[in-house]
């Protein structure tokens, strides 16, 4: 069946993320890139545009752009707005150009999946499932052209608009989508502490962790997965920064510089171009907040109000995209500067790793400028982060539990036994169980347990040191045990610490 749309009767019907697409009657759609939708919709009648949507990701946006251009194959012509930084960042748009320039190969994913590969220099997958024949019929039957600028996108639209009795290229297709199921373990809602050396191995215990026990919650944007408050602390990113060899990260290590300059910079505000961060810390309060903060603690190192905000009162008003992060604070101990950020909402998938590495660079850059200023000689102390709705969208599910599953046994593989909480040293004296609590490092003795009973040595230890770590509570329990079976059979077995109970020969069985 086909149908002639030139009287603009067929309603667009999306498939996929139809709560992020603002649709029409007409025969053209419009894809922003990272330009704000709203920017062009107030230029268009619904009449003139299909549909009009975003696209930001080329492994994660373009297949359900896809889905839903196969399900309405009136759809004719397809106008791509590649006009800001972040659009050459992502390369999502230049993807979407190659489908059709360039077609599509099969091919991996980067998490072993097998699908579309868009045979383009950025990566871009298109769901498997999706028939390669139904593919090649879009990409023969759709005009498209690229734009630069918001004036010439709106011409454009408006333009092909003209185009009557446009017909339908064939009947509406769709095509199963892989859904991965998730099966949430049992946890705590609020308030998470996670720890690692650099972003990218955090990031990894970040996901993990939201995987296992988020919630499932809908939400406008479709469904995510969500922790609240999570906190994490990175000890150790290098200042040339981390990247994994092959890069598993959501960002490339080429599009670092401009995303550190966002953070950083005043950049002037383009029309469609959200807000940056820089532009928050640096005047939008008429302040150049970053500059106080460095000042206030050049005057004093030991100041507690070294605080940035960025989050406007105002933003409760009529701005759709009021920034997610809202507050930023350091602080100087034992010579060493932390910066804590907190993120009112945060994509832990997409968009954690970035935000992760410009805060990073920030607290470099206050670093370089106190140590300059004040000739102090302070060292990197670590980057937290607090994020409040801590989420990982669904159609990012998959790809986080192939990595998970990749990397997250290696991270928990190459783990210290440095415990924060200290070290015990457990030996069996005069008929007792004594554990000796000692410092971490130097090995200070710092409290002594006696007793007999393993489980009631451990009771006191928990209760002393909730803060233990899981595995290293787990051994204690482990060591406890092993050392009350020793003492009640005193005759039969020896105990020392980290050995197995070795059986007492008659040569070194105790007298009496
Ligand atoms: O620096 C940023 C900017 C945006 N987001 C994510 C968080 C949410 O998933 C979405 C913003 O949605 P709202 O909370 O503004 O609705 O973008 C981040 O994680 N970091």
């Amino acid at each position: 069946m086909t149908f002639v749309t030139g009287e603009h009767t067929t309603y667009y019907k999306p498939i996929c993320k139809s709560n992020q697409l603002i649709c029409g009657y007409g025969h053209i759609a419009l894809i922003t890139g990272w330009t704000v939708k709203q920017t062009l919709v107030k230029h268009l009648s619904p009449k003139e545009f299909a549909v009009i949507g975003n696209l930001y990701s080329p492994t994660r946006g373009i297949t359900p752009l896809i889905r839903n251009l196969l399900a309405n194959p009136h759809v004719r012509f397809v106008v791509i707005l590649n006009a800001t930084q972040e659009d050459k960042n992502a390369g999502a748009c230049d993807c979407l150009l190659d489908f059709f320039r360039n077609g599509f190969q099969e091919g991996k994913s980067d998490t072993g999946r097998k699908c579309w590969l868009i045979n383009s220099e950025t990566k871009g997958y298109i769901d498997f499932e999706i028939d390669a024949k139904a593919l090649d019929i879009l990409r023969n039957s759709i005009r498209w052209e690229e734009v630069k600028t918001i004036s010439e996108a709106v011409s454009r639209v408006k333009f092909f608009s003209q185009n009557k009795n446009v017909e339908a290229w064939g009947n509406p297709l769709e095509f199963k989508e892989v859904v991965t199921i998730s099966h949430v373990l049992p946890g705590s809602r609020y308030g998470h502490r996670i720890e690692g050396q650099t972003i990218a191995e955090t990031w990894i215990k970040i996901l993990h962790k939201i995987r296992k026990t988020g919630t499932i919650r809908n939400t406008e944007y479709g469904e995510w997965q969500e922790l609240i408050d999570i906190m994490a602390i990175v000890t150790d990113e290098p200042s040339d920064f981390y990247f994994p060899e092959p890069n598993y990260l959501s960002i490339e290590r080429q599009n670092l510089q401009n995303y550190i300059e966002q953070m950083l910079s005043d950049l002037s505000s383009q029309e469609g171009v959200e807000y940056t961060y820089g532009k928050r810390l640096r005047s939008w309060f008429k302040q150049d907040q970053i500059e106080q903060v460095i000042k206030k603690l050049t005057l004093d190192i030991n100041s507690s109000r070294a605080v940035m905000s960025l989050w406007d009162v105002h933003d409760h008003e009529g701005n759709d995209n009021p920034p997610c992060l809202n507050h930023i604070w350091l602080r100087v101990v034992e010579n060493e500067l932390s910066l804590t950020a907190t993120f009112r909402s945060n994509d832990m998938f997409s968009a954690w790793p970035a935000n992760a590495m410009g805060l990073r660079a920030l607290q470099q850059h206050i670093l370089d400028n106190i140590n300059q200023r004040a000739s102090y000689s302070l060292k990197m102390g670590p980057l937290i982060t607090v994020s409040q709705s801590a989420h990982i969208y669904s159609d990012c599910w998959e790809y986080a539990d192939r990595l998970i599953d990749e990397q997250y046994a290696k991270i928990c593989q190459k783990r210290d036994f440095n415990d924060p909480s200290g070290s015990f040293v457990i030996t069996l004296q005069n008929n007792t169980i004594i554990v000796e609590h000692t410092t971490p490092g130097t090995g200070e003795i710092v409290n002594c347990y006696t007793g007999k009973s393993a489980r009631k040595l451990y009771q006191q230890i928990a209760s002393n040191c909730p803060s233990l770590q899981v595995e290293h509570a787990m051994y204690l329990g482990t060591e406890l045990q092993k050392a009350e079976i020793a003492l009640s059979n005193s005759q039969t077995y020896l105990y020392i610490q980290d050995q197995p109970l070795s059986i007492l020969t008659k040569a070194i069985k105790p007298v009496g």
